[in-house]
């Protein structure tokens, strides 16, 4: 079976259970479903995927619920909470609905390259655990995250999803300086309920950052309003050399 074939039995497999017997009206109907997730490219950077539509306002106030009721951030931190290993059950959920919305985007892709039909590789999107790394972030208004690429004790394939306030993260490239004076720089608005996947030149390449100062969040040339933004973070701990 080609990988692609896998992937549309994979994505059928997470959309309709075990057995699935009528196939085509399975994919043509789930090849619907794909549509509804909005996946989005970015022209300009190789790895990076935005699903706008991944979570309900329902499920995004599910998860604002539990997170915020769970004691999370008991330990000195009101801000910044971190889970490494088995993750709680919602984000075990959580991680299961992303596979699904990534098999998906690869379904309403089947007729393309291979690299392109999806945010994450085959490899990276049926490694056990998909992720074993939680972090939640809470910013108030003005609050935001400096320029950086993510830690390299994590691996390729790295999750966003975003809650509450919209925002713009800005993306610019780690190995090109500004000796031109002149540096390439990326605006992606984020809004709630979306899934932000990020991998190869988008992970290593690229640095990203929220900026919540005034002036900086500028979208159509307008300024967003800022509320309490949440975020969750999924990513994959490297295995340890020893
Ligand atoms: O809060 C976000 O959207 C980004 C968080 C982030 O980049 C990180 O934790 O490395
Ligand atoms: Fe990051």
């Amino acid at each position: 079976m080609g990988e692609m074939d896998h992937m549309q039995q994979c994505a059928l497999r997470e959309a309709f259970g075990e057995s699935s017997d009528d196939g085509n009206e399975s994919i043509s109907s789930s090849i619907k479903e794909a549509e509804l997730y909005g996946w989005e490219t970015v022209p300009g950077i190789d790895g990076l995927w935005l699903c706008r539509n991944f979570l309900s306002e329902t499920d995004e106030n599910l998860h604002l619920s539990t997170i915020h009721g769970e004691g999370l951030f008991t330990n000195g931190s009101h801000n910044q909470a971190m889970r490494f290993g088995d993750l709680p059950g919602w984000a075990t959920n959580l991680t299961g609905l992303i596979r699904k919305a990534i098999c998906f985007c690869a379904l309403e892709n089947k007729d393309q390259l291979a690299e392109e039909f999806g945010p994450l590789s085959f490899d990276l999107l049926w490694r056990e655990p998909l992720f074993d790394q939680l972090i939640v972030n809470v910013y108030q208004p003005g609050e935001g995250i400096c320029a950086h690429i993510d830690l390299m004790r994590f691996e390729d394939g790295i999750a966003i999803v975003s809650m509450e306030s919209e925002c713009v993260m800005h993306f610019s490239r780690a190995d090109k300086g500004s000796e031109d004076g002149f540096e390439v720089r990326v605006p992606i608005l984020l809004n709630p309920g979306s899934l932000l996947v990020l991998s190869g030149e988008a992970r290593y390449l690229w640095k990203h950052e929220i900026n919540r100062q005034t002036g900086f969040q500028m979208w159509n040339e307008k300024e967003i309003a800022q509320k309490r933004r949440t975020s969750i973070t999924l990513r994959k701990l490297c295995a340890s050399k020893e």
